[in-house]
């Protein structure tokens, strides 16, 4: 027996969804945002806002978690439309997983080529510093492990294969692309590359999980993003993606350190500037790119 197709998300309720948010924006956008823990600020970016409530947006799910304002933001950057999304939606707060990437196929259907995801997350690696900010190389699906990926369930192949690659998920040309921006900017000190690990959440981790998964490989680790990425480059779209080192990971017995998220909220203030600011650049330099590649493809 076939297993049921009722995805209750699937492509004709991401169309509507799409249809009505492109029939009451201002812009189409070319590239979608979506703001971590504390890391709403990065909406301010965009100028000639239009913001909708997610309460207000058809099919859309609703922030529940402090830190995330539950906005779909629309507005240009230097005269690139982008749509930034205040607010991504977790594992842990109970929706199927379906539903939480669901907003990255609205971007899809709108006509979003670049995901930018950005996140916090706690600290493994022990040369990292609580504000560093890790472009995301590479990732492990923790959950995906025991079978929770995104794109389980029957396959539509209107947004992708049914086996998408993930070894080339994060663009080598937008993370060589931050690396230059950032050392521009003279953020180098404190810009990093390394391998972010998803779990459920939305407990922290135990001491002997972060050792744990630091021995796996693992630079960061946090609660979201992973699924997003899956999502948006089985649609086909470029993926580039930060996490903001919010708080070190507690890996030692003798420590007194407890992982909290007024620490995560914290620290996505003190660092909202200059992660504005090195966003903002390389969605202008994207633009640049792109246009730089279909002038190359004309001639
Ligand atoms: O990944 P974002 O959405 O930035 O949020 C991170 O911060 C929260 C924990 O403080 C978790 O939701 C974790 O995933
Ligand atoms: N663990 C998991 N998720 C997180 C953390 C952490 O230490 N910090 C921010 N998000």
């Amino acid at each position: 027996m076939l297993p049921e197709a009722s995805c209750k998300y699937g492509y004709e309720e991401c169309k509507a969804t799409a249809d009505w948010l492109l029939d009451h924006a201002p812009v189409q956008p070319l590239v979608g945002i979506v703001c971590g823990s504390g890391l709403g600020g990065l909406a301010d970016m965009l100028k000639d806002q239009k913001v909708f409530s997610y309460s207000d947006i058809p099919n859309f799910p609703q922030s529940t978690v402090c830190g995330h304002a539950g906005r779909l933001v629309f507005g240009t950057l230097k005269g690139q439309p982008c749509v930034c999304m205040k607010g991504r939606f977790h594992l842990y707060e109970g929706y199927p997983i379906e539903k939480i990437t669901m907003p990255i196929r609205v971007f899809k259907l709108m006509g979003v080529e670049t995901v930018i995801l950005t996140n916090a997350a706690g600290g493994l690696n022990q040369d990292y510093k609580v504000g560093d900010i890790m472009i995301i190389k590479d990732h492990i699906n923790l959950p995906g492990f025991a079978g929770r990926n995104p794109l389980c369930g029957p396959n539509d192949e209107r947004f992708g294969t049914r086996f998408p690659c993930m070894s080339d998920a994060y663009d080598r040309k937008l993370r060589q692309l931050a690396l230059d921006v950032g050392q521009e900017l003279g953020y180098s000190h404190f810009l990093r590359e390394g391998v972010y690990c998803v779990l459920g959440g939305p407990s922290f981790e135990t001491i002997a999980e972060c050792r744990m998964l630091n021995r796996l490989g693992a630079d960061a680790v946090g609660m979201s993003t992973v699924h997003e990425v899956i999502v948006a480059r089985h649609c086909g779209m470029r993926v580039f993606a930060l996490s903001l080192i919010s708080n070190q990971a507690v890996m030692d017995y003798s420590s007194e350190d407890k992982a909290n998220h007024e620490e995560v909220l914290q620290t996505g203030e003190h660092r909202s500037q200059q992660l504005v600011k090195l966003v903002s650049t390389i969605v202008t330099s994207v633009d640049q790119h792109r246009r730089g590649e279909s002038t190359k493809s004309q001639h």
